[in-house]
């Protein structure tokens, strides 16, 4: 069994359907952030070490290992030997697979359906794949797919529509905020359950 280290930073889950915005939103994160948080970009992960089982034709995407993707996350995430040196922003469309252990926050982007299918028409993607990916985001799929993983006080939903002057920087200003208050508690957990283990001690 592993052995856990307390985290000292947060990871964050951001999810969303395709092209709501989470690989910007994360990188500009993970950029621009005064808390170390390194991006895990997870379509490019599987891709880059192969955790697949080959193409999928039909839904036009890598078949995913899950369990040699979860093993290898879990390496970076919960390393053996000391607690991670940052925190981490996963990058996925894919809430439910990760272990309710790993995510602190699941921020999950939510895009205007006509907004999100020029995204897609731009990216070059096939009629039915944006029309699959916009039904999805107007039937809530992944915004209640994450609710069913997590826990409702963790779970945040933020527009990214492209509408509001700012709107992508004050997305990124509201999750380090949390960042930070998250530090400061987990902090103060670690200080009390110090005392209790002192205490324990003594009797
Ligand atoms: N809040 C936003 N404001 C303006 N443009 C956005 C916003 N969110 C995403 N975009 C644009 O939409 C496109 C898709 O974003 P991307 O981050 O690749 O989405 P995802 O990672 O969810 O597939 C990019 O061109 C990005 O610049």
């Amino acid at each position: 069994m592993t052995t856990h280290h307390p985290r000292q930073f947060p990871v964050i889950l951001m999810t969303g359907t395709p092209g709501t915005g989470k690989s910007t939103t994360a990188a500009l994160l993970a950029s621009s952030s005064s808390i170390p948080l390194v991006q895990l970009n997870i379509s490019d992960i599987v891709k880059e070490k192969s955790f697949h089982e080959g193409w999928d034709e039909e839904w036009n995407s890598w078949t995913l290992d899950e369990d040699r993707l979860l093993d290898y996350l879990e390496d970076v995430i919960n390393p053996r030997d000391a607690p991670a040196s940052t925190g981490f922003i996963i990058d996925h469309h894919s809430p439910s697979m990760y272990p309710e252990r790993w995510i602190d926050l699941a921020v999950v982007l939510r895009t205007d359906n006509e907004i999100l299918y020029r995204r897609l028409e731009d990216r070059k993607y096939k009629a039915n794949k944006i029309q699959e990916n916009v039904s999805a985001e107007i039937m809530e799929v992944i915004s209640a797919e994450t609710r069913e993983s997590y826990e409702p006080e963790i779970v945040v939903e933020l527009r990214s529509d492209g509408l509001v002057d700012n709107e992508m920087d004050d997305n990124v200003r509201r999750i380090e905020e949390w960042c930070v208050n998250w530090i400061k508690n987990s902090a103060e957990r670690g200080e009390a359950q110090a005392d209790v283990d002192a205490e324990e001690s003594d009797e």
